[in-house]
């Protein structure tokens, strides 16, 4: 299987190396594709060759990249395996890029876990109530659109505070860079309005934790998660890339998976 990098940041260059090095059976590096990538030595190229010799597209560039380019990965004719999930929450988008096959949408698990087990949950019947709690450092969630005020005592809070709470289509776009896992869990019970996310700002956090609590007729559920952030792009924890690596693996050469 060969692999485009579409986003060479702190999750797509570690994807990026790992296939240039040989590191996923079954896959290897077809190209990247960046402006400014994160490390030097990756095989470069625009969008056009990228997609002429990929058979599926990682996309690690951003929710506006993948609004920008998902449609036309797809209809290259190459899968499309999405790291910004979050992007999935504008009207119509989902819908658009599944029509613009004939490339297959698969969805990185990212930075969380439990998603498999609410999907399963939500088909015996709908979910009451879904709640994630995303807590990141301080600094690393100021947005363009607070005001001057409101950056400027975010990042100079000596206590955590509750940045936004809402439905989670709301909140993973204020936090286009930090709640792509409020897309994620919404996805998984099929439903954007019973999820309900927040965003807290520590200027202590060691970590980066999800806490995923969910209620329906299946059971109860609480998944608490605890990431060490990238030490390049402290909004993203250190594990996404990894999820990736280990979606490729699984679409490359599928053996005892879990589905
Ligand atoms: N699903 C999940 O759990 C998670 C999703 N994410 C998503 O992954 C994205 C990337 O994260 P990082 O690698 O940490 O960010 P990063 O900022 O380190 O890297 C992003 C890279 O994409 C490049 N880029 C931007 N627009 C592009 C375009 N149109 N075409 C090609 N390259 C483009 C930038 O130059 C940059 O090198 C985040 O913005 C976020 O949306 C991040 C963490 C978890
Ligand atoms: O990496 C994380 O912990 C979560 C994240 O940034 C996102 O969901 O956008």
């Amino acid at each position: 299987m060969r692999v485009g990098v579409l986003g060479a940041g702190s999750i797509g260059a570690i994807v990026a190396e790992a296939l240039r090095d040989g590191r996923v059976p079954g896959a290897e590096l077809a190209g990247v594709v960046d402006p400014a990538p994160a490390v030097a030595g990756l095989p470069m190229c625009a969008l056009p060759e990228l997609l002429s010799t990929s058979d599926l597209v990682v996309e690690c560039a951003g929710q506006r990249a993948l609004a920008e380019a998902g449609a036309q990965v797809l209809s290259a004719g190459c899968d499309l395996l999405v790291v910004s999930v979050g992007a999935l929450a504008a009207d119509g988008l989902l819908e658009k890029l599944l029509a613009a096959g004939p490339g297959a949408v698969h969805l990185s698990t990212g930075a969380i876990g439990g998603l498999d087990l609410l999907r399963s949950a939500a088909l015996l019947g709908p979910f009451e109530r879904v709640v994630i709690e995303t807590t990141k450092k301080a600094s690393s969630l100021v947005q363009p659109w607070m005001s001057e005020a409101e950056a400027d005592a975010l990042r100079r809070t000596s206590s955590p505070v509750e940045l936004r709470r809402g439905p989670a289509r709301e909140i993973t776009a204020a936090f286009p860079k930090s709640a792509n896992v409020a897309a994620s869990v919404a996805l998984a019970v099929r439903n954007w309005d019973v999820v309900e996310a927040a965003v807290i700002a520590d200027p202590a956090a060691p970590a980066t934790s999800h806490v995923i609590t969910a209620a329906g007729p299946a059971g109860q559920y609480r998944f608490e998660i605890r990431n060490r952030p990238s030490p390049r792009t402290p909004t993203s924890s250190r594990v996404v890339p990894y999820a990736v690596l280990s979606a490729l693996e699984a679409l490359a050469s599928p053996r005892a998976v879990f589905r």
